[in-house]
């Protein structure tokens, strides 16, 4: 077994904020294992959210549960990976904390102009920019006082985003060693 230290890192925030996108980025940067959280919410939640309607607590617990156990296994195998999932709400980032040393959160902080501009563009998605004040009401950023986090202020580009990202994380971008 590896001693090495392992992370898994949730990329959170609201729809549109860029989770899929800097998650990715990261795991193409790190080898770390990537989760799509939304390939795992039950077909129900997003034939609700295709339909404009926010999900509740109750349509969510599930949801994060099937997360927690996707970070399990990875614990289990000594696998560091990155999340994309929206854990809007202290109470999910707790759901998903407990008891998984290794999670730690990454919160994408976007204007709410540039949200739209995204969200209006993206029509080939279930997440419509309807749904986005809900998503913005329910957020609970975290306390820097209780409940640590980085966050990223971002109205950049992707590959500022990303290069930033690693920075704040203090990990190398190794994707392109040995390409020379
Ligand atoms: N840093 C960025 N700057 C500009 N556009 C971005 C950035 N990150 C993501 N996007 C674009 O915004 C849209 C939403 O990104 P996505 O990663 O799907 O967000 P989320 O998973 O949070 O909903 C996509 O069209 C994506 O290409
Ligand atoms: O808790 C929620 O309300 C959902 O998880 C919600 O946040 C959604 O699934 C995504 O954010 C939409 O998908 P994108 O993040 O890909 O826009």
């Amino acid at each position: 077994m590896s001693t090495a230290a392992i992370r898994h890192l949730v990329v959170m925030g609201v729809s549109g904020a860029g989770k899929t996108t800097l998650a990715k980025g990261v795991a193409d940067a790190t080898g770390w294992d990537f989760l799509e959280g939304d390939a795992l919410h039950p077909r129900a939640n997003i034939a609700k959210m295709a339909s404009g309607h926010p999900l509740t607590d109750e349509d969510r617990w599930p949801w994060l549960e099937a997360i927690g156990d996707w970070i399990d296994a990875r614990e289990r195998e000594r696998e560091s990976a990155v999340i994309a999932c929206s854990a809007l709400k202290r109470s999910y980032r707790d759901l998903l904390r407990e008891g998984r040393p290794h999670v730690e959160f990454f919160l994408i902080d976007v204007p709410e102009e540039e949200l739209h501009r995204r969200l209006e563009q993206r029509d080939d998605h279930f997440m419509k920019a309807s749904m986005l004040r809900s998503q913005l009401d329910t957020l609970e950023r975290p306390d820097p006082r209780t409940e640590p986090a980085a966050v990223l202020r971002s109205d950049g580009d992707e590959d500022e985003a990303l290069r930033l990202t690693l920075e704040a994380l203090g990990v190398e971008d190794a994707s392109h060693a040995g390409s020379e």
